[in-house]
């Protein structure tokens, strides 16, 4: 389970620069639970992801993994249960390594130094296995360089990363938004195959709004550092594009101002 208890965070307090990025933030996820999120510019949503992950620290709050408090856990001992995919295909996996050397970087994530980081012939075949999940071939390819890959094909194999070792918790942020329609929907389709399989606890940052509402169980809405709605699974199931911008309207007093944003 996930929790995220009064959480805040403030960048450069007392200065011009002064910016609220999280006011009192706080959700609870099931096991299981694939929870959408959307909002608007700066709404906190990044941050969002960097204080769960551990790339910053709350100001005030506590992220907490069944129920052990992990605000003090680096983010490398923490990427042993928590999984992370960017909106950048490049940024999840190493161009100049084959891929399973990749494979192997992700397989020994967050492992003490004592663990071998190598490619043995039993990990070879667990990494075959695991590539034919995507449906894409890259099982056939393992000593290819990963730069050699269509930006589709590396985000696909940093979604497998991430996963194969069944995080406790898998963070996706926009990572179908820099992709062309159809590899970003093979992503989708990838992610939804995965998640649903693993089982996986999942937050999902989009600025699709029809993604959001077609994926996961339930949704929630950010403005100004505030989760300002939290759709359950029995509300998600009817809502429409045109119903959560009017909601949004509703409570923010604005129309969602989001620059990227994708209605369908
Ligand atoms: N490292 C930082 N230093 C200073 N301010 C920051 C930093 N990171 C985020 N902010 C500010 O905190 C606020 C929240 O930013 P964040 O990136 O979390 O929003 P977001 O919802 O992900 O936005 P977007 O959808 O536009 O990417 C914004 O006002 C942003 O300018």
């Amino acid at each position: 389970m996930l929790e995220i208890a009064n959480v805040s965070k403030l960048f450069n307090p007392g200065t011009v620069d002064e910016k609220t990025a999280l006011v009192g933030a706080n959700l609870v996820m099931k096991p299981g639970d694939f929870v959408t999120v959307i909002g608007s510019n700066g709404a906190g949503k990044s941050t969002l992801m960097n204080i769960i992950s551990g790339v910053m620290r709350p100001d005030a709050g506590d992220v907490k993994i069944d129920g052990r408090v992990i605000s003090p856990i680096s983010e490398h001992q923490r990427s042993r249960w928590i999984g992370r995919v960017f909106q950048d295909p490049m940024a999840g996996t190493a161009p100049r390594m084959t891929i399973e050397e990749n494979m192997a970087m992700a397989y020994t994530r967050g492992k003490s130094r004592g663990f071998s980081f190598g490619v043995n012939k039993a990990r070879k075949k667990i990494f075959k296995e695991e590539l034919s999940r995507l449906g894409i071939g890259l099982e056939n390819r393992l000593s290819a360089k990963v730069g050699l890959l269509s930006g589709g094909e590396r985000q696909a194999l940093s979604l497998l990363m991430a996963t194969f070792t069944r995080p406790q918790i898998l963070l996706l942020d926009e990572h179908t938004a820099a992709l062309d329609p159809a590899r970003a929907e093979l992503i989708t389709t990838l992610t939804e195959s995965i998640v649903r399989e693993m089982k996986l606890t999942t937050l999902m940052v989009t600025h699709n709004m029809e993604q959001a509402i077609r994926l996961g169980n339930r949704l929630i809405m950010m403005d100004k550092g505030r989760i300002i709605l939290n759709v359950n699974e029995d509300r998600k199931h009817n809502l429409t594009v045109e119903q959560l911008l009017g909601e949004f309207e509703q409570i923010s007093g604005k129309k969602l101002a989001d620059d990227r944003i994708v209605l369908g």
